[in-house]
């Protein structure tokens, strides 16, 4: 029951995107505020909660969640500490927005599916933001709309500046491309059955150990086939684009759409330099819509079910991308509970 008539949220993780969530829910976007802020590092949370009028930190997302004043829980933990936070939320029948990937591999997303289904009803949305944006929502819409037909193909381009220095070969399909296997679910309304990975000679700006860029192959149950180029170090800017080939026509989202200078006998604009720039609507269009949703007692968008296909996809990637091998994904029957 929201609190004060707003929704209290403790947000788990106060990084990067933890700390970017807890300024939209404060500053941005209507029905919420930050009463709780969780991270192992107590400093961080520290300094986040002195920003925030009325917020305590907390080093145990347990002792949050048990706190009078939340109401719902915002993880922006890493992938590995999801499955703990998610399942102490569920024990407490908290509604959550839980930051991709909702774990990182399928035997841990079954544990949370299990969870769910055991408490009887829906409590976790997946914080796949790009079905939130507004270019991604119209290609969605014109794909259901039957007007270009049937699609054929998805080629998608998904280019960062460059990535941390923690980030491994496996980040680049459990981190990176589990984006387009969402979007790819959703844009075809069909699962994905089979992966492949293939590798270019790398970038002499790959890391060390690092095979990047790679290009990825989705085959799906309608035999559609996807491609994914993932580039981590690309060097000039955050870029993602998708193109649909239809039976009936073609449509390209992700050109870059800011203002296009003309000037001293040149055209151009800018690239956004990061995700937190790119899909800044998206974001904050997730997450007001998940805390409207809360606030009507509803849970919406990507589901638990949503965030474990995901994982059996990246399952099925990451093993194709070690052993150089066309994978299938192997996923368990669909629950009518997340029909
Ligand atoms: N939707 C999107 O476009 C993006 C999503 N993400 C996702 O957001 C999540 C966080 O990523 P970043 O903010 O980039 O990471 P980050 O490394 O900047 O921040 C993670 C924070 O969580 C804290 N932490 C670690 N274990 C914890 C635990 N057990 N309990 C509480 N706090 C803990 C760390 O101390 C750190 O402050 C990940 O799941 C990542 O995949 C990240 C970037 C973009
Ligand atoms: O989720 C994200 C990051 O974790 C990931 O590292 C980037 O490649 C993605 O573009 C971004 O949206």
């Amino acid at each position: 029951m929201p609190s004060q008539g707003t929704l209290g949220v403790a947000v788990v993780g106060t990084g990067k995107m933890g700390a970017d969530h807890a300024r939209r829910l404060q500053r941005v976007i209507s029905g919420a505020r930050v009463t709780a802020v969780v991270d192992i590092d107590e400093e961080r949370a520290g300094a986040l909660a002195d920003s925030m009028d009325g917020c305590r930190a907390y080093t145990e997302p347990v002792a949050a969640m048990a706190a009078q004043d939340v109401d719902a829980v915002l993880i922006a933990s890493p992938g590995p500490a999801h499955e703990a936070a998610l399942l102490e939320a569920l024990d407490r029948d908290l509604p959550v927005l839980c930051e991709k990937p909702l774990t990182p591999d399928a035997a841990s997303a079954l544990r949370v599916l299990e969870a769910e289904r055991r408490l009887g009803h829906r409590r976790i949305q997946v914080g796949f933001m790009r079905r939130y944006d507004a270019e991604y929502m119209k290609l969605e819409r014109l794909l259901h709309s039957g007007r270009l037909g049937r699609a054929l193909m998805l080629h998608h381009r998904h280019r960062n500046p460059s990535m941390p220095p923690w980030f491994t070969n496996e980040m680049l399909i459990n981190d990176s491309v589990v984006h387009e296997m969402d979007v790819t679910r959703w844009l075809l309304d069909q699962e994905i059955t089979a992966v492949t990975v293939l590798k270019p000679a790398p970038s002499s700006y790959a890391p060390e150990g690092m095979d990047d860029p790679q290009f990825v192959l989705f085959e799906t149950e309608s035999g559609a086939l996807v491609d994914v180029e993932i580039f981590g170090h690309c060097g000039y800017g955050y870029q993602v684009h998708a193109e649909a080939v239809c039976e009936r026509g073609t449509v390209r989202i992700g050109d870059e759409s800011g203002p296009r200078l003309s000037a001293d006998g040149r055209w151009g604009g800018a690239i956004t330099p990061d995700y937190l720039e790119r899909f800044a609507d998206a974001y904050d269009r997730q997450v007001q819509a998940w805390v409207d949703a809360t606030r009507r007692g509803e849970v919406t968008g990507p589901s638990v079910w949503d965030g474990y296909a995901a994982a059996a996809v990246c399952e099925a990637g990451v093993a194709a991308q070690r052993e150089g091998r066309r994978v299938e994904v192997e996923l368990i029957e669909r629950p009518a509970f997340y029909a």
